[in-house]
């Protein structure tokens, strides 16, 4: 090994510690060109966390060498992973036999979607839908905020028609996806095809339907596809973040047909939910129970997070070859964890809005909606049981209310805490 790298090496571990070099410096191969010095890293995960987190440090040593540093990926690996991209390109083009579809991923199947009281309704919905020839649903429509599972339970619908229906011709694309096909076709001067092509699916699914918002002409185009393919009994599944009532941007009447058959909510995964999901991804890792349930407890925001997060402490054993401690875990996961805050009325409030995925002013509006009224009345109780906050004080917050409201809508509460039991479980699990 290069003397002036030993030098910095040693530097390093009186600055970060033995520890944190092995880590992330054990392996390192250094080629010196010039006033240069190149340190190859086995693989992109380690090249980016040591320009996020030690860059600065390394080039000031090196400095002191009369080197600057640039860190590099090992070609050797580089291309091991570029042929493993070009396997998959080829399953995906196998994936994706008619040109319409986008290609679905196969890690997306119903086997993989893990259920819990946050999402059956939508996992029971679309494997009804899948399972059956009828159309019993339609359409499907699927809403909830980001990364919860809409698009898993799309493609799980599509590859188990493509599994079990041989007949049956699917289309899945995002949103996006058919507005530019739309463009497009009116270039080519070819819509003929374009229309066709779409009337020609039995199953056509349709994701981040919010996308469209004020694309006039696309949603004209997607009306009249709509209204053909219902017509002929075929199947018709959309996602979107928010229910159709509430998507802004899009022409009253066909919002009111995508109302019209199921309309399903994704709520943010609880706890137990959390920690199944990380349990089953972890299977055959060995990864103890006392760090998933530090993963679940602290990562909340969604499925895609929690999953994120759980795939870098595996890279960690992976890399590292070495026993996890839950302060190292800790460490790894720093822009993952939420820190606990004092749970404010601010707080509940964000977490409620989310929860039923309703924005700020209309939670704080006069509306009587029972969408909002419902979430609002549960603010006020939950701002009456974890705050300090007075009657006066939780009236003002949710919109300038009186007293006697905040005071009647914690009683409503009251009266049904039974029933909505768990429901008040997921948000205080969400606030905390
Ligand atoms: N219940 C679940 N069980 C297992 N994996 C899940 C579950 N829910 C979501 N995931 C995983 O979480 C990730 C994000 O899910 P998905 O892409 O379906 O979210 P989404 O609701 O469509 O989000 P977006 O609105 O951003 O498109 C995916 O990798 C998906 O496989």
């Amino acid at each position: 090994m290069s003397s002036v790298w030993q030098d910095i090496l040693t530097e390093l571990k009186s600055k970060l510690g033995d520890s944190t070099v092995s880590s992330w410096f054990d392996g390192v191969e250094v080629n010196i060109v010039k006033d240069k010095l190149y340190a190859c890293v086995k693989t992109k995960f380690i090249a980016n966390w040591i320009k996020n987190h030690y860059l600065d440090i390394v080039q000031d040593i090196a400095k002191k060498h009369n080197l600057s540093i640039e860190f590099e990926v090992k070609e050797t690996l580089a291309k091991e992973s570029s042929s493993k991209i070009n396997n998959q390109k080829n399953e995906i083009s196998y994936n994706n036999k008619n040109e319409y579809s986008l290609p679905l991923s196969k890690d997306m199947v119903f086997e993989t979607f893990i259920v819990g009281r946050s999402n059956e309704m939508a996992y029971t919905s679309a494997l009804r839908i899948a399972q059956s020839e009828e159309r019993i649903f339609n359409p499907l429509f699927l809403y909830g905020p980001v990364g919860l599972g809409k698009t898993h339970l799309m493609h799980s619908i599509g590859w188990y028609i493509k599994k079990n229906f041989h007949n049956n011709n699917v289309c899945y694309l995002s949103a996006e996806q058919f507005m530019l096909k739309f463009i497009n076709a009116l270039k080519q001067k070819d819509m003929m095809s374009f229309k066709e092509e779409l009337r020609s699916f039995d199953i056509l699914m349709i994701d981040d339907f919010q996308f469209l918002s004020g694309k006039d002409s696309t949603q004209e185009e997607f009306f009249h596809t709509f209204v053909y393919l219902i017509s002929q009994g075929k199947q018709l599944v959309i996602s979107a973040d928010k229910p159709p009532s509430e998507l802004s941007g899009i022409e009253e009447r066909l919002r009111s047909r995508l109302g019209s058959g199921l309309v399903v909510n994704l709520h943010p995964a609880n706890y137990e939910l959390r920690l199944s999901i990380l349990k089953e991804k972890s299977i055959g890792r060995n990864i103890n129970d006392e760090i998933l349930q530090f993963i679940a407890e602290n990562v909340k925001s969604s499925i895609r997070e929690l999953g994120g997060a759980l795939m870098r402490v595996i890279a960690y054993v992976d890399f590292f070859k070495k026993d996890l401690d839950l302060d190292t875990v800790k460490g790894i996961l720093k822009e993952f964890v939420q820190h606990k805050k004092p749970i404010t009325p601010e707080l509940i409030i964000d977490s409620i809005c989310k929860y039923y995925n309703i924005e700020k002013d209309e939670l704080c509006s006069k509306s009587r909606k029972r969408n909002i009224l419902k979430p609002r009345q549960i603010a006020m109780y939950l701002c009456r049981e974890l705050t300090d906050s007075s009657l006066p004080e939780i009236g003002r917050f949710l919109g300038g209310k009186d007293h006697t409201t905040a005071m009647h809508s914690i009683k409503k509460i009251e009266q049904s805490i039974d029933s909505l039991e768990s429901e008040l479980q997921d948000i205080k699990q969400m606030i905390k």
